[in-house]
């Protein structure tokens, strides 16, 4: 049997205690649907799917339809980031397309034409309601670096006490496959632990996460989910909508996230936005379960842009997992991929699985020459400078996935 969801948003209220605060003893983290309606700071992140019609083009009345919401959540005193796809769908029709497009160069053309016309239809929409809004373009690059995650938060954090709505989406015009989330899903639990939000709601076209993928006959909605490792073995695709990205398995990695850094989440329909955010038993409640960590390990964490990985030795993956331990030349058996001193890289163990991410202190072009030597014999032969670490312990992070959902392909 699954559990069931505690009373008060810290499941502290009357005789029922919180479940699990395994992470996080004496820390009182939302377990319960009751920390909405008092959410102080909320992000809503809308799909695609629900913001596209029939005819595969932008759908304003369901546009409006939330901005509604999300007006009368701010009327009642809640600041608001609103995290929306829909720039492809919205750039469909003005191009003369039929379908989505595919190809990436169309894909980058249909959102830059599109999305003009998305905030353009929230200024208007929020208008109605006296509210302004600003578009916040960004990509993965400023979740991942220092300076440009700092520069965001500036900016979103302004806007927000100016009484602005944030609308923000991926900058799709502009960013290149190899460091693109492709999916808002991620991107608005980013998003959410930058603005430090009290909760999350993630709005899509199905009420929730349900224990088999909606389409299968039988199909039930999973109400309260206290740990992500209580629906390790429900099945989840990929492959979403017709127009979505990511399906079911960005949506929990998004959770995930938000969840780890100490923010519950709420998936639900877009049409029970208002019931979500009002604490109704709407879609899937994912309680918090970990404190909020720091920034910079958030980015190494989720960094969607590794730029390659670090083949490590036993020794070397066993010190690194016993967590203390900084990766040093010695350690390493292989390198893949071309990166920068500074991007972020996988650590993978000899059986192929990847124990950590970190932020590599060496170019992919000097590590060759490093490979297997002992740092004394570096510094001998190289100079100073490369008798470091090639990952210091401060820039690792433990591969946090174990708990990971089950993939199906159907
Ligand atoms: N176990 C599951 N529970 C709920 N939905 C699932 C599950 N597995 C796959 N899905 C699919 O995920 C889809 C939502 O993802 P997606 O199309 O990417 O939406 P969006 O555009 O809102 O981001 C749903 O249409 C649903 O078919
Ligand atoms: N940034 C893209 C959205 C990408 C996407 O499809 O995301 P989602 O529908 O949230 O899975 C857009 O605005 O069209």
């Amino acid at each position: 049997m699954r559990p069931t969801e505690p009373t008060g948003p810290t499941g502290r209220n009357g005789a029922t205690p919180a479940p699990r605060l395994a992470h996080d003893v004496g820390v009182n983290l939302p377990v319960s649907r009751s920390a909405l309606p008092v959410a102080r700071r909320v992000v809503v992140k809308i799909g695609s799917s629900s913001l596209t019609g029939p005819d595969g083009r932008l759908d304003v009345d369901a546009l409006r339809s939330l901005v509604d919401v999300l007006a009368a959540r701010r009327a009642a005193g809640t600041q608001v980031v609103l995290v929306t796809s829909g720039a492809v769908s919205a750039g469909v029709g003005p191009l003369g397309l039929s379908t989505r497009p595919r190809d990436l160069a169309t894909l980058q053309a249909a959102a830059s034409v599109g999305q003009g016309l998305l905030v353009a239809r929230y200024t208007e929409a929020f208008a109605h309601h006296g509210l302004g809004v600003g578009q916040v373009l960004l990509t993965a690059e400023d979740t991942v670096r220092r300076v440009r995650y700092k520069n965001a938060e500036r900016a979103l954090s302004r806007l927000l006490t100016l009484g602005v709505v944030p609308v923000v989406n991926e900058n799709d015009a502009v960013t290149t496959d190899g460091f693109k989330f492709g999916d808002n899903d991620r991107l608005a639990a980013l998003v959410s632990h930058l603005v430090r939000a009290d909760a999350l709601v993630l709005l899509t076209d199905v009420d929730g996460l349900h224990d088999a993928p909606p389409s299968h006959p039988g199909a039930r909605r999973i109400p309260y989910v206290g740990d992500l490792a209580e629906v390790a073995d429900v099945p989840v695709t990929a492959r979403g909508s017709a127009l979505g990205t990511g399906g079911m398995v960005t949506k929990l990695e998004s959770v995930r996230i938000a969840t780890a850094s100490g923010i519950p989440v709420v998936l639900t329909a877009a049409r029970n936005a208002a019931g979500a955010l009002g604490g109704d038993d709407v879609g899937t409640f994912f309680a918090a379960t970990g404190r909020r960590a720091s920034a910079r390990r958030l980015w190494i964490a989720h960094a969607a842009g590794v730029r390659g990985q670090l083949h490590v030795d036993d020794g070397a993956a066993r010190a690194v997992l016993g967590g203390r331990a900084s990766l040093l030349p010695a350690g390493i058996t292989r390198v893949e991929g071309e990166f920068d001193a500074g991007d972020p890289v996988d650590l993978v163990a000899p059986d192929g699985t990847v124990v950590a991410r970190g932020l590599v202190a060496f170019d992919s072009q000097e590590l060759p020459a490093l490979l297997g030597r002992h740092t004394a014999d570096l510094r001998e032969e190289l100079g100073e400078g490369y008798d470091r670490e090639v990952v210091h312990r401060d820039d690792l992070v433990l591969e946090p996935r174990a708990a990971r959902p089950r993939r199906t392909s159907s």
